[in-house]
């Protein structure tokens, strides 16, 4: 018998499912639906991977690697919560955390000198950056806001900030040499291998990467960013920022683009900081300083150094403040800047919530100025540039009237950038970087200089006709036009509008509003009707899936965590996706220093309820329907009554709303009357959760406002994380 697959994560998520997990598990004991658990934490992942470092006891099996093999087979139904998707700060203090543990694991090796420290790289840059998503994402993705959170929305706007039409805020991305200009792109007509392969100017050929096969019908991609090009063109956007008195801000992907992009940002930090960088470079180089970490690895590196040097360098690092631009901060409190590390300011959440924040971002003073966002590579900066002008226009987008925009992104199998990892490059030398098939035939060619980021893309047919088929199937299900945003102008978009003008065909699309638009085009016609209230599906690749899942939820519903995500799997099973956002880490923050968690996992609640109902429809198992369904009506419930997370200490808290949750589901569970069992088995539970409800809310509510321990950030301690996230008696006697 097939089970549901709940997944062990990290941060909030992480801390949320010790306290809604067991209320799940009692609620669905008695109708035949097992739950098994999978860790794919950033933690369990890296102990997985080491074994031979590990004692017998310490060793942990490759959840990760089973969840990706079950994805592939029609029984997998998981319940797939956010994880951390580690930049190197994360990874090492994940390694950190674990060697204090006991954990024999070794050092990230920055540098590796010798075969078995480039082994120990090499496993760990496997688990660095987007590392879990893309395993288990074999199907492409359907995210919308359910009606009823939505309606909830509509009832009770979140804040956004005015928009005016003399704001300075823009978009600031290059005019050539990046990703965008220098594409290029083929379909195979057949199946064949290719290899990627380097040759300087001196004719020496090296491989970059060897033989790998392609599908037929299977679109590729190559492209470069010029570094040239793009130093001058953040030197240049620095110049512009201080001489417009405008917050600098770098906008970017370095978790998901775990190569190319920590780069770029490497890049970005030389560049703000160029005074700093000139003046010290030698013992910049000499502390092996990695910019691409971000200017915090700098900041520690700098620890080691005598107190005089130090001083000085810190001092000039100030002076950079000093003579502008400033930059965009993370946390003004802290000092945290944009520039900190790689993984603060992730460009899905992050321009949404600068435009959801009238175009202003937080400067040093911690208060809010008009920024330039820079976003280096051009593809999809107009996306984000379009939206700004249209609220400089318009003003900000109102909550209680405006439509809402689902979107069908194409995802499958490493489909686009985000499967590019491991074809992308930065180059050694100046020469001619070639993808060359098994007969000699040059298919992608560039030529390269020193420094330059190239990168090669797949998407395989099979993928891109279940994606035009979920287009199609979301269009015709809720009578809603559909934007393909493809550019015909764009190497790889021109080949993928051929295959959606073709696949289209497959399907009955009479009486259907189906539109290929560039990115831009698209950004106004979904703008213009979003303001009137009107709905518009998005139809996008794998980068816009998630640009655009974060961008119109939290315009919309003031975060993506309260979305519905569904990957259908291609094979039959079902990936459930929990909200479309992150791990928030500033809630575990706020945990520890005030015993309140504000996290929401009404996404979680949302994707329970699909799982049962794909459950039930696999397993012939009416009652993980009705268990189902009942929780979308609690959910709703929830949402109406307002008993969601509060942001505050000594309120009703995740714990808090996972009480009320259970309340409701076990009361529409005592009130149906399709299953007699279930509604025998409910009614006294849900007198009891209602009898008892004050106290129960007393005993979450009043141990809030102190401090708390849970052993770990990466590893917490077991006993003492379910203590913290199950601390109401009452509520644990009556779920026992
Ligand atoms: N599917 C996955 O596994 C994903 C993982 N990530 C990872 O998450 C981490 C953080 O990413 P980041 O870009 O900061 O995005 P987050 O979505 O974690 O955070 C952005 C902001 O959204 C709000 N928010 C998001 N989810 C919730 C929730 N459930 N309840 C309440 N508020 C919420 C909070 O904002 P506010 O202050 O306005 O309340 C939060 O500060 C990174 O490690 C990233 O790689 C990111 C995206 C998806
Ligand atoms: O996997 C990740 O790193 C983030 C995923 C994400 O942001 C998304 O799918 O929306
Ligand atoms: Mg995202």
């Amino acid at each position: 018998m097939s089970k549901i697959i709940y997944t062990k994560t990290d941060e909030a998520p992480a801390l949320a499912t010790r306290s809604f997990l067991p209320i799940v598990k009692a609620f669905i004991k008695s109708s035949g639906i097992n739950i098994e658990t999978k860790d794919i934490s950033l933690a369990a992942r890296i102990l997985a991977i080491f074994p031979d470092f590990l004692s017998e006891d310490q060793r942990v099996s490759d959840d990760l690697a089973f969840l990706g093999e079950l994805a592939k087979k029609p029984e997998a139904n998981i319940i797939k919560l956010p994880n951390i998707s580690a930049s190197i700060p994360q990874l090492k203090g994940a390694i950190e955390e674990l060697q204090s543990l006991g954990f024999g694991i070794p050092n990230y090796p920055d540098k590796p000198e010798n075969d078995s420290e480039k082994d120990i790289k090499s496993r760990y840059d496997k688990i660095k950056g987007s590392a879990v998503n893309p395993v288990l994402r074999e199907g492409n993705s359907d995210r919308r806001a359910p009606k009823a959170v939505k309606n909830y929305a509509k009832k009770n706007p979140h804040s956004m900030g005015v928009w005016s039409s003399d704001s300075k805020t823009h978009v600031a991305t290059m005019q050539s040499g990046d990703f965008a200009h220098n594409e290029k792109s083929v379909t195979l007509p057949e199946a064949t291998s290719v290899k990627i392969e380097h040759t300087d100017n001196n004719g020496t050929t090296t491989i970059l990467k060897d033989s790998f096969s392609l599908l037929k019908g299977e679109i590729i991609d190559a492209t470069v960013m010029s570094k040239n090009a793009l130093v001058t063109f953040l030197d240049e956007q620095v110049a512009d920022a201080r001489k417009n008195n405008l917050l600098f801000s770098l906008h970017m992907k370095g978790t998901m683009m775990k190569v190319s992009d920590p780069i770029i940002f490497g890049h970005a930090v030389k560049s703000y900081y160029k005074d700093v960088f000139e003046k010290h470079g030698d013992i910049i180089k000499k502390l092996g300083v990695n910019v691409n970490s971000g200017v915090s690895n700098l900041l520690n590196r700098i620890e080691e150094l005598p107190d005089v040097k130090r001083k000085e360098i810190e001092a000039d690092i100030d002076a950079v403040y000093k003579n502008g631009p400033a930059i965009a901060m993370v946390n003004s409190d802290k000092g945290i800047t944009n520039l900190h590390v790689p993984s603060d300011v992730i460009i899905d959440a992050s321009m949404p919530a600068m435009i959801r924040t009238s175009g202003q971002m937080w400067n040093a003073d911690g208060k809010l100025q008009d920024t330039k966002a820079v976003i280096p590579d051009s593809s999809y900066a107009g996306v984000y540039a379009a939206t700004i002008d249209f609220c400089k226009k318009h003003g900000a987008f109102d909550p209680t009237t405006m439509g809402t925009v689902p979107n069908v992104g194409l995802m499958a199998q490493k489909a686009e950038e985000y499967g590019s990892h491991d074809k992308t490059f930065e180059i050694g030398s100046e020469g001619i970087i070639r993808v060359i098939d098994t007969s000699g035939n040059v298919l992608l060619e560039h030529t390269v200089e020193e420094g330059d980021i190239w990168r090669m893309c797949q998407v395989k047919d099979a993928p891109i006709q279940d994606w035009v088929k979920l287009a199609v199937t979301r269009a015709r299900a809720s009578q809603t036009p559909a934007v393909f945003w493809l550019d015909a102008n764009r190497a790889h978009d021109a080949q993928l509008i051929e295959k959606v003008n073709t696949y289209l065909k497959d399907h009955d699309t009479n009486g259907l509003d189906l539109r290929i638009l560039s990115p831009v085009d698209a950004t106004i016609f979904t703008c213009e009707r979003l303001k009137e209230g009107k709905d518009t599906i998005s139809v996008s690749g794998n980068v816009l899936r998630d640009y655009l899942t974060d961008l119109f939820p939290i315009l919309e519903v003031g975060t993506s965590a309260k979305m519905l995500s569904i990957v259908p799997l291609m094979n039959g099973g079902g990936l459930f996706e929990t909200g479309a956002g992150g791990s928030a880490p500033k809630h575990v923050q706020q945990l520890l220093e005030e015993n309140h968690l504000r996290w929401d996992s009404l996404g979680e609640f949302l994707a329970l309820a699909v799982s049962l109902e794909h459950f039930s429809e696999v397993n012939n198992n009416a009652k993980a329907k009705i268990l189902g369904e009942t929780l979308d009506d609690a959910t709703e419930k929830l949402l109406e009554n307002k008993k969601g997370p509060s942001r505050k200490a000594g309120e009703l808290d995740n714990r808090g709303s996972h009480f009320y949750l259970a309340m409701y589901w076990a009361q529409e569970l005592a009130h149906q009357t399709k299953d007699e069992a279930l509604q025998v088995e409910f009614t006294p539970i849900a007198k009891q959760l209602a009898d008892n409800a004050t106290a129960i809310v007393k005993e979450l509510n009043d141990i809030q406002g102190r401090p708390t321990d849970i052993g770990g950030y990466y590893e917490p301690n077991e006993a003492l994380i379910n203590q913290v996230m199950r601390p109401s008696k009452t509520l644990n006697s009556i779920l026992q």
